[in-house]
């Protein structure tokens, strides 16, 4: 094999300058691909991201029709559940595409830690997340405590759905009602089904009406049935899609929304199920447990660690009884854990 020559400091500059032209280059073709529509654009209309992958978006417009996108380079941030303004763009007789304008304000966003950016928009203007526990493989009120510090910190609306039920017989029935009373009292809407027994399933239906959804949590808890017993025939928007508009077709991996038959929508994707809190400040975590709110503030020591530190009222108030013993002790396992998470290179996933 022939050995490679070590390159000079003015060839690998020179080298460095092509590359960068060829890059430019490319550039200026993706350019070119946008512009063979702007001659020929409709007016403004308002639509909905039903998937965005790479440079290019699948929006529903108010009238039903799915259209292939561009995405102008002044849109710096677009994902699923975007309101958009975008204009349609006439490629051939027959074939639906138009070019993404600008992104509508969002009522939320769904953030996962990234660790490169910090953290990720991975779909907006979502109205209620489900969060999914099942009684098999364990039931672990620990991670629901996690999802719930997310939930809070978003700003979106958590329903609890504790899947599995037929699982149960009356004394494991009992505690677990026992365990989501905890819950219940705090104002959080929790809900018992069973894909097997159908339980509860009419009710789940009911509380998607109308409403951006997302379901998560973790492997194995029977998201994936969920998902198909609310959209029996799982009507893929994006693949409607015409084939001819040049913009490529997807991968499976990127979020979709999807529309419910009762109305209200459900974006899913298998990345968006699981999400992390390393991103976040003590503090923040300390907020996101709702019950804790009222005491922050008023420990003795301003830097109080609500362990065992004197004078702390979080703390008075469990022994009380006013916050429940397991929310604390999840509080101070979420936080021991994004500790390891922020020393170590692995991020805790939830
Ligand atoms: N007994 C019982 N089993 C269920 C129920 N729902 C789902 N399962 C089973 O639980 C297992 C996991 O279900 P999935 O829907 O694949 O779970 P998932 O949360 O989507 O898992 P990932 O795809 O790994 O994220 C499957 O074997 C299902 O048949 C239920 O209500 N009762
Ligand atoms: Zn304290």
């Amino acid at each position: 094999m022939a050995k490679r020559k070590k390159l000079s400091k003015g060839q690998s500059r020179r080298i460095s300058a092509n590359h960068q032209k060829r890059l430019h280059k490319a550039k200026q073709q993706s350019d070119t691909q946008v512009s063979w529509q702007t001659d020929n654009l409709g007016p403004t209309e308002p639509a909905v991201v039903i998937s965005r992958f790479g440079q290019h978006a699948d929006v529903e417009c108010e009238n039903g029709d799915v259209l292939r996108c561009n995405i102008r380079r002044t849109v710096t941030s677009l994902v699923c559940g975007d309101e958009v303004i975008f204009r349609r763009a006439k490629v051939s007789e027959g074939d639906l595409a138009g070019v993404i304008e600008a992104v509508e304000p969002r009522r939320s966003q769904l953030t996962r830690p990234d660790f490169y950016d910090g953290v990720k928009v991975v779909a907006a203007n979502i109205d209620q997340i489900l969060m999914v526990s099942a009684v098999v493989p364990e039931f672990t009120p620990q991670i629901i405590d996690r999802y719930l510090v997310a939930c809070e910190d978003m700003g979106i609306e958590p329903i609890l759905l504790l899947n599995k039920v037929d699982l149960l017989d009356d004394e494991g029935l009992d505690y677990v009602d026992e365990v989501l009373d905890i819950y219940r009292d705090l104002g959080y809407r929790v809900l018992l089904v069973s894909n097997k027994t159908g339980e509860g399933i009419d009710e789940l239906k009911a509380l998607l009406t109308e409403k951006n959804n997302i379901f998560v949590g973790q492997s194995g808890v029977g998201k994936s049935t969920l998902v198909n017993t609310v959209l029996p025939d799982a009507a893929i928007l994006t693949q409607e899609v015409s084939e001819n508009s040049g913009l490529g077709q997807h991968t499976t991996t990127v979020s979709k929304l999807h529309h419910l038959p009762s109305g209200g929508n459900l974006i899913d994707s298998p990345g968006i199920r699981e999400f992390g809190l390393w991103h976040l400040e003590v503090e923040r975590v300390t907020w996101c447990f709702k019950e804790f709110r009222e005491f922050i503030g008023g420990c003795r020591f301003r830097d109080c660690k609500h362990l065992n530190d004197p004078g702390c009222l979080i703390l008075e108030a469990v022994d009380e009884g006013k916050i429940s013993e397991l929310r604390f002790d999840s509080y101070h396992r979420i936080l021991e854990s994004m500790a390891d998470g922020r020393a170590g290179a692995r991020a805790p996933r939830v």
